[in-house]
Order: structure tokens, then sequence, then C-alpha cells
């Protein structure tokens, strides 16, 4: 398809989605830098707070360095085109947090609930666009939903308020056939001025196809990370989206040199580990599950003798989902148990 001269809203998620790998330890400096960076290389807007949106410090989601009003209260006034968005999970954030956001100068607020359970946004959505936030609804892990149910809750979001639809591969388990169905049943179904908006996870390694198919269906926001940082294999890496963007006429307005500097120089070197498809960041594309229970997954892995890998599986059998955190190490013990019931018969056996 010729997408030549399509605008598009390339949302930078480094400093929020990055807090993922970062376990949500970023200094108020790398968050300025990075932002400053990110500002001059021309990207719209840019999201910053805990990974796991305003109020997710917590001992089930991780306490950051600092708190979303240190973080943001650094970046905001140093912007000079860029706006900022804040993400909040109904649950996690409350209107508290979305008021101190819109005081701070927060654009756009991005409202994110389980895709089949958008009814619980009523409250945040509205209170956005009662402060008159660009307003945004955030389906996360939409590959468990179907295009005609998405649609059934992307209609909710919208009656809400929402002036903009996420469809949100939080597992990075989509190709890009399963993006179309569900951007052009949804783009279908709303009102045409609500904006379509896409979020990619590299899991599969099909952010940037994704991404590409999203536009075509009709979303405009598409988002990315510098050089990938976000949870599990990164999101889509926004220095390649940008080049590849300019090759296809697609207009981001972000500079192609200056943004793979952004990646190089600032970014790449305060990664705790690479951000690449290792076997377990496969397996959350393959097996569906969601990005950010990656580093849980070592950690109770690690802690009862599981393959990390295993233990992924397991979650995504038992269709697991955000805010489930707190039932990882649970799964573990359940392996870990079996596993050596398992051991003990085997021994019984041989012994017999
Ligand atoms: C809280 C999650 O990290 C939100 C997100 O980026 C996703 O679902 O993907
Ligand atoms: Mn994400």
């Amino acid at each position: 398809m010729d997408l030549k001269g399509k605008k598009i809203i390339v949302h930078d998620m480094t400093l929020r989605d990055g807090m993922h790998p970062k376990r949500h330890q970023m200094t108020l400096d790398q968050m300025r830098s990075i932002a400053s960076a990110l500002d001059e290389a021309g990207v719209p807007l840019i999201e910053v707070t805990h990974g796991d949106g305003l109020g997710g410090s917590s001992v089930n989601y991780g306490f950051p360095l600092h708190t979303d009003e240190e973080y943001l209260g650094a970046v905001i006034p140093l912007m000079k085109k860029a706006k900022i968005s804040a993400l909040l999970l109904p649950g996690i954030g409350t209107v508290d947090h979305l008021r101190m956001a819109h005081d701070l100068g927060v654009n756009t607020i991005r409202v994110a609930t389980h895709c089949t359970e958008a009814d619980v946004s009523e409250q945040h959505i509205m209170l956005a666009r009662k402060l008159n936030m660009d307003t945004v609804g955030f389906l996360m892990m939409a590959h468990m939903n179907t295009p005609e149910g998405l649609v059934t809750q992307a209609k909710l979001m919208e009656s809400y308020g929402a002036n903009c639809i996420y469809i949100t591969d939080s597992a990075g388990y989509m190709l890009p056939d399963d993006v179309k169905a569900r951007i052009s049943a949804v783009r279908v179904a709303l009102k045409p001025e609500t904006e379509l908006g896409f979020h990619g996870h590299h899991n599969m390694a099909m952010g940037i196809a994704n991404s590409i198919a999203a536009v075509e269906c009709g979303a405009n926001r598409i988002d990315a990370a510098s050089a990938g940082l976000g949870a599990g294999a990164g999101n889509t890496p926004i220095e390649v989206l940008i080049a590849v963007c300019d090759r296809m006429g697609i207009e981001t307005g972000v500079d192609v040199w200056k943004i793979q500097d952004v990646a190089d120089d600032l970014v790449v070197p305060l990664m705790d580990f690479p951000i690449r498809i290792d076997r377990d960041a496969l397996t959350l594309g393959y097996a569906g599950v969601y990005g950010s229970f990656l580093l849980f997954a070592k950690r109770a892995g690690a802690k009862y003798g599981i393959p990390s890998r295993d233990l992924l599986v397991e979650l995504g059998r038992r269709g697991m989902v955000g805010g489930q955190e707190d039932m990882i190490e649970d799964t573990a013990m359940t392996l870990a148990k079996l596993k050596m019931q398992t051991a003990d018969k085997v021994h019984a056996a041989k012994a017999a």
C-alpha cells in the first residue's frame, strides 16, 4: 500500500516501558538527558512514569528510584516542543494520581486495561476528558480478544470520552495479519474522528512490520522506544521505525540521524543487559505472555530451580494477565513441587 504523505505521531516509550528492564531505577539525570534528546530529534510525544504507570510503586510492581511526581517534574519543564504522556492502570493509579499528572503539565493520559475489561476505565477516562486532556484508551494483551470483542471494548472507552484507542500487543504475540484484523475492525466501528494507535513488542521481531500494518489499516499513533528499551525483547525500536517510515514516505517529523544517536549514545549505555530476543523473550511472544512478567519469571525460576522458559510457558497456558504478578512465584513453587514428585516417582520405580 502506498503510504506516501501519511502523517503519524510516534510516541516514545523509553522512559516508561523502558523502566521495566531498568527495574524502575532510572535516575533523574538519565530521564532529563534522554527526554531532551528525543525532543531535539523531533519526537512529539514522550511517556514518563513507573513501568506500570502512575502509582506503580509497590511491592507487587517494584519500587522506583524516584516518584512519578519527581520524574515528571524533572522532565516537563525541559521540553521545547515535545508533550509528555503518562500511563494509568485503574486499580494501580488513582484519580489523585491523574490530577497530580495534570497539575504538573502532563498533556496525554493513557488509561490502560486488560483487553476485556474496558469498563474499569470509565472514571479515569471521564475525569481526564473533563480536565481537557488528550485521553487515550489502551487495550492491553489485545491478542487475547477477537477483533469483534475489541470493537465492543473500544466502543466503551470511546463512549466514556477517549479520543484515541490503542490496540496493545503487550506479549509481542501478534503477526501482521492479527494486527490488521484488529485495527481494521476497530477503525470501521469507531467514530472517524477517534484516533487509533498501536503499541508493539518485538518478541517475535514483528515490531516494525506490525506497526506498518497498523498504519496501513488506519492507525495514526505508533509507540516505539529508543534501542527498543522496553519489556521483554523491548518495544518497536524507534530509530528503525523512523528510518523505515522515511523510506516509505510516512511523515513522522523525527530526524533520522538524531534519533539513531539517542539510541547509541544515551540509551544502549544505560542498559543493564542487552535488550534482545533471547529464549525467554521469544517465549513471551510465542506463548502470548505479558511482557513485564519476564524479570519476575527469571527471578522466581532462579529461586525455585525452574527454567524461566518453562515457567513462562506455564504462565501462558494459565492465561495469566497483568496484575497477577504475585501469582508468578506461586506458579514456580507448583512447578518445583511437580518436578520433585516426578523425580521421587522415577527414583521409586528404579528402586523397585
Ligand atoms: C503496564 C504495561 O507495561 C503496559 C504496556 O506497555 C503493555 O501492556 O505493553
Ligand atoms: Mn508495553
